[in-house]
Parts: C-alpha cells; sequence; structure tokens
C-alpha cells in the first residue's frame, strides 16, 4: 500500500454527490488520509464547473497536490480541470486506465463518472491510482513537454 498521506481535496456535481461521500469515508477509513470536500453538498441540480474549479484551481496552485472530481460521465469535469496549468486529470472508469494514468502520465486529478461505473469497481479505481507509482524516465520528459506549454 501507498505510504503517501497527502490530503486529497474531491468535488462533485449532484450526479455523482452519492459517490463522492462513499469515497470520502473510504479514503479516511482505509487509508487515513484527509479530505476536503469542495462540494457540492447535496443532490439539487448544479453545475459542474462550479466544483471543477475549485478543485483543479487548488491543485494547479499547489494548495493540494492532488484530487479527485467526479460527475455524471467524468467528461465535462475532465475537461475543466485539463484547462489549468499543472493539472493533468485523468477520467478513469476502469482499472487498466486507472493505472496507467499513474505510471505513465502521474495524473493529479482523477476523475470518475458516477453514472457510468458502480461504487465497488470505483474504489478499486481509487486504490489503483493511490498505490500505483509514477515511472519517470521517457514519461518525465513527455509531462515536462506540455506542462511548460501554456495557453493555445
Ligand atoms: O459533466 C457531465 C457531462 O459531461 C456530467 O455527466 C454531468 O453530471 C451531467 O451533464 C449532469 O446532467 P443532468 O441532466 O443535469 O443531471
Amino acid at each position: 500500500m501507498s505510504e503517501n498521506k497527502a490530503p486529497v481535496i474531491i468535488g462533485s456535481d449532484h450526479a455523482a454527490y452519492w459517490l463522492k461521500e462513499k469515497i470520502k469515508s473510504y479514503l479516511t477509513e482505509k487509508y487515513g488520509i484527509s479530505v476536503e470536500d469542495a462540494g457540492t453538498y447535496g443532490e439539487d441540480s448544479v453545475d459542474y464547473p462550479d466544483f471543477g474549479i475549485k478543485v483543479s484551481d487548488a491543485v494547479s496552485t499547489g494548495r493540494f497536490e492532488r484530487g479527485i472530481l467526479l460527475c455524471g460521465t467524468g467528461i465535462g469535469m475532465s475537461m475543466v480541470a485539463n484547462k489549468f496549468s499543472h493539472v493533468r486529470a485523468a477520467l478513469c472508469n476502469d482499472l487498466f486506465s486507472a493505472m496507467m494514468s499513474k505510471q505513465h502520465n502521474n495524473a493529479n486529478i482523477l476523475v470518475m463518472g458516477a453514472r457510468v461505473i458502480g461504487d465497488i469497481l470505483a474504489m478499486k479505481i481509487v486504490d489503483t491510482w493511490l498505490e500505483t507509482p509514477f515511472e519517470g524516465g521517457r514519461h518525465q520528459a513527455r509531462l515536462e513537454k506540455f506542462d511548460s506549454m501554456g495557453r493555445h
């Protein structure tokens, strides 16, 4: 198991509120990781960018090393997050993507779709993302190529 106890900031829209609540408990109970909840705080309809921006800004500025974003599909949250400098958000609705998102991409925001996967798979994806190390080497050089590119 990873020894990385760095806190996690988590956010969702209404579609994934239920999954956010489960992941919060999972992170604290299984890993002892502290979690900041950026909302949303209920099932009333909200706009996913509002919560994607909060979490992505916290990671982009270095206030948090890593974050988790959830919406219905994960697509909208991924689009929002990857507009931020230094954010490498990976939409992972399967275990292989979760593993590769760390090994090759060192993803610092994990994104999942609560209308795509169930809670058991979601927790396995969280495990994989937390516990898989970054390989570095050629992948580090590739990350640096786009991390420094700015907006186009
Ligand atoms: O971001 C999304 C789509 O890319 C999410 O799936 C949202 O959760 C979804 O669009 C919300 O849809 P709703 O009909 O307003 O519940």
